[in-house]
């Protein structure tokens, strides 16, 4: 079991602080998304823990060593940063194997990365020829070539068609299930939400969460519910009596913020409220992040959500 490790990660470029001493683990047998603004210090940490770059201080390693002094870094790591990166003269196959030849990685796998990949049909195709999404799929089939216990992928589904992005996602849950170290940055807040157990963010190079999804998200967004009924005017009466503050939305709609489904329907069985509809409103990843990130933000436009998913 190998697990990456950060401790008190600092990198300063001139007067810029690009990472501000973040401290995390990134566990085996899940995915972590790794996630924050623009100019939070993500790329800079993952180059740092890649061996691109060096530290000012603090270290980030995996398996306990630094990426530099593993014997072999891709059987033990994986990773996915740049698709532009392969020479694009090459074939997809003899990008494979020529990665697969200088890290002493059987050449089966070769075929076996494209297959998984689906890029088996377009192996003898020069990589310039490919779309984002092909030259992404190829990553990916290269950060898997020598079947490593750690996979980092920074920003994997950009490019991707619908189908491309489930097969990551599954492709994320398989290795983490099989007990691999999975970390993967990401923008998309609905899709780190499918595929992402734990959360790592950083705000302006800090560590601002290190935590489980599901307690992300229920820490920071109260519950609530939505419902529908004949009698708005008794609704809000009997509900602002009992300390709730009921929001009238479209269609009719109301929200009660800081409350449960058992809290509104026995009240509104007892009252003689019709009801029409009562669902509880499910937060979302994106609320509770925008929660947390609110001010953490390098750039930031006015007005609009910070991250909007196409
Ligand atoms: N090589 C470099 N030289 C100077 N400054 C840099 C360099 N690399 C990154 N920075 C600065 O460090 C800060 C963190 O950048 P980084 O790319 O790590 O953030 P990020 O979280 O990956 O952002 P994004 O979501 O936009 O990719 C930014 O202010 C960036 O301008």
């Amino acid at each position: 079991m190998t697990r990456i490790e950060v401790q008190e990660l600092h990198k300063q470029y001139g007067r810029t602080r690009a990472v501000d001493g973040p401290t995390f683990t990134v566990e085996p047998g899940r995915v972590t998304g790794f996630l924050g603004p623009n100019g939070a210090g993500k790329s800079t940490t993952l180059r740092i823990l890649l061996g691109l770059d060096r530290p000012t201080s603090g270290s980030a390693l995996i398996g306990g060593r630094a990426y530099v002094d593993l014997a072999e870094p891709l059987r033990e790591v994986g990773a996915l940063l740049d698709a532009q990166a392969a020479h694009g003269s090459r074939t997809a196959r003899s990008h494979l194997l020529a990665l697969a030849v200088s890290n002493r990685i059987p050449r089966r796998r070769v075929a076996e990365v494209l297959e998984e990949a689906g890029l088996s049909a377009v192996a003898g195709r020069r990589i310039k020829t490919f779309s984002l999404g092909m030259r992404q799929r190829l990553g990916i089939a290269a950060a898997l070539l020598g079947d490593p216990a750690v996979v980092i992928l920074d920003e994997p589904s950009n490019g991707l068609d619908p189908e491309g992005i489930i097969w990551t996602r599954e492709l994320m849950r398989t290795l983490a299930r099989d007990g691999r170290t999975v970390l993967v940055s990401s923008h998309l807040m609905n899709e780190t939400a499918s595929f992402a157990d734990h959360l790592v963010v950083l705000g302006r190079g800090r560590l601002l969460a290190d935590t489980s999804m599901r307690d992300f998200i229920d820490s920071r967004i109260r519950p609530r519910v939505r419902l529908r009924t004949t009698d708005d005017a008794r609704l809000r009466t009997v509900l602002r009596d009992r300390g709730f503050n009921p929001v009238r939305e479209e269609g009719g709609v109301w929200t009660v913020e800081g409350a449960g489904l058992d809290d509104i329907g026995p009240l509104a069985a007892r009252e003689g409220i019709p009801i029409l509809e009562l669902t509880r409103k499910e937060a979302s990843l994106e609320e509770a992040y925008l929660d947390l990130t609110a001010g953490e933000a390098e750039y930031t436009s006015t007005g609009a959500p910070l991250n909007q998913e196409a």
